[in-house]
C-alpha cells in the first residue's frame, strides 16, 4: 500500500492531468464520475492528514476561502485598452498606420471574448497571484476565486521563474442559462448577460460560489514574449497551450489587411455559432519585435485594434 502522501501526489497529477486534457486539449480522458471520485479521495484524504495539504492542490479548486474584500493589486505592465474599428474603412485605416512603420507585416485574428481581463502571475510554477483589470494600472485580487476555474491551471507545465499571462474570464451561454433558470427558481434578480454574470461570479467573496459557476478562460498573451524566445503572437499561443491553459483555437494569420476585412464580415455571420459569447475579433500584427516598434499611443497599443460587431437589431 503506498503511503498516504504518495497516494496524494499521484492523486493531484491525475486530476491535474484530466483538468488539462479536458480543458487546455478539448479531449477528456476521464468520465465526470471518475474525476470527481479521484477529487474526493484527495479531498478526504487531506482532511484526514492536512500536513499534506498544499495551496496549488486541485482540491482547492472547490473553493472554500472568503475574503472579507478584494486587496488591490498594480498590475506588472498596465493592462491598456484596445482601439476599435467599425468597418473595413477603420480596418485600412488601421494597416496603414502601421505599414506607415514597418515593411512586411503578417496579422493574428482571434476572437474577442465578451468577458472580463484577468491578469495572472506565476513564480516557480505556482499560481500566486490573479486580478481582474480594474483601471488598467490597479485591479482586485481575486486569486481564490481564480483557482475554481479548471481552465487556469494551479501549475505551470513547463520549468519558468515567473510567468505574467493576460487572458479573458468569461462565463459560457450554458451556464449562463443554467444559472439564471436557477436564479428565476429562487426569485433572485436574473444576470443580464454572461458578460455581468461572469464579473458578479469572480468578484464573490465566498469562493464556493465562484466554483459553482463554471467559468471559462482563454488565455491570450504572455507579458514578456522575449524571455521564452517567442517571436511571434502564434508562437506565445502555442506556448500558452503547452503551459496547460485554455487557449481559443479560432485563430488565423492573414498577410494582407484585405484578407481580414474578408474575415471580419464572414465572421459577423458566425458570430454566434460558439458556446460563448463574442463581440468581435482582435487584430494583431503578429510579429513580437515588430510589437515593440509600433509600441503604444497614450491609451492603445499601435499593434492591435478589436473590429467591433455592428449592434444587433434587439428583438422586440
Ligand atoms: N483589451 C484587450 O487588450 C483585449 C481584450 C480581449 C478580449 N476580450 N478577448 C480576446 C482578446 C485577445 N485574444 O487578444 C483580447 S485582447
Amino acid at each position: 500500500m503506498p503511503d498516504v502522501s504518495q497516494r496524494i501526489e499521484a492523486l493531484r497529477e491525475q486530476i491535474e492531468e484530466a483538468n488539462y486534457q479536458y480543458y487546455g486539449l478539448d479531449q477528456p480522458t476521464l468520465s465526470d464520475a471518475e474525476y470527481d471520485a479521484l477529487l474526493q479521495e484527495l479531498i478526504r484524504l487531506e482532511k484526514e492528514h492536512p500536513e499534506f495539504l498544499t495551496p496549488d492542490s486541485p482540491s482547492q479548486r472547490v473553493g472554500g476561502y472568503i475574503a472579507k474584500e478584494f486587496p488591490k493589486v498594480r498590475h506588472a505592465e498596465a493592462l491598456l485598452s484596445l482601439d476599435n474599428a467599425f468597418d473595413a474603412g477603420d480596418l485600412l485605416e488601421f494597416d496603414r498606420r502601421v505599414r506607415a512603420l514597418v515593411a512586411e507585416v503578417e496579422y493574428v485574428v482571434e476572437l474577442k471574448i465578451d468577458g472580463l481581463t484577468v491578469a495572472l502571475t506565476y513564480e516557480d510554477g505556482a499560481l500566486v497571484r490573479g486580478a481582474t483589470r480594474g483601471d488598467g494600472e490597479v485591479g482586485e485580487e481575486i486569486t481564490a476565486n481564480l483557482k475554481t476555474i479548471p481552465a487556469i491551471p494551479l501549475r505551470l507545465r513547463k520549468q519558468a521563474d515567473r510567468l505574467d499571462v493576460r487572458g479573458e474570464g468569461y462565463m459560457p451561454k450554458g451556464s449562463f442559462l443554467r444559472l439564471n433558470q436557477e436564479r428565476e427558481e429562487a426569485g433572485q434578480p436574473l444576470f443580464a448577460n454572461p458578460r455581468n454574470a461572469a464579473a458578479g461570479s469572480l468578484r464573490q467573496l465566498d469562493s464556493r460560489i465562484t466554483a459553482q459557476r463554471k467559468l471559462g478562460y482563454f488565455a491570450y498573451q504572455v507579458l514578456t514574449p522575449e524571455e521564452g524566445e517567442l517571436a511571434s503572437q502564434t508562437a506565445v499561443l502555442d506556448y500558452l497551450k503547452e503551459q496547460g491553459f485554455s487557449v481559443n483555437p479560432e485563430y488565423r494569420v492573414f498577410s494582407a489587411i484585405e484578407e481580414v476585412i474578408a474575415y471580419c464580415g464572414e465572421m459577423v455571420e458566425k458570430r454566434h455559432n460558439y458556446p460563448y459569447d463574442i463581440d468581435g475579433l482582435v487584430i494583431k500584427v503578429n510579429d513580437i519585435a515588430q510589437q515593440r516598434e509600433l509600441g503604444f499611443t497614450a491609451k492603445s497599443p499601435r499593434w492591435a485594434i478589436a473590429y467591433k460587431f455592428p449592434a444587433e437589431q434587439v428583438e422586440t
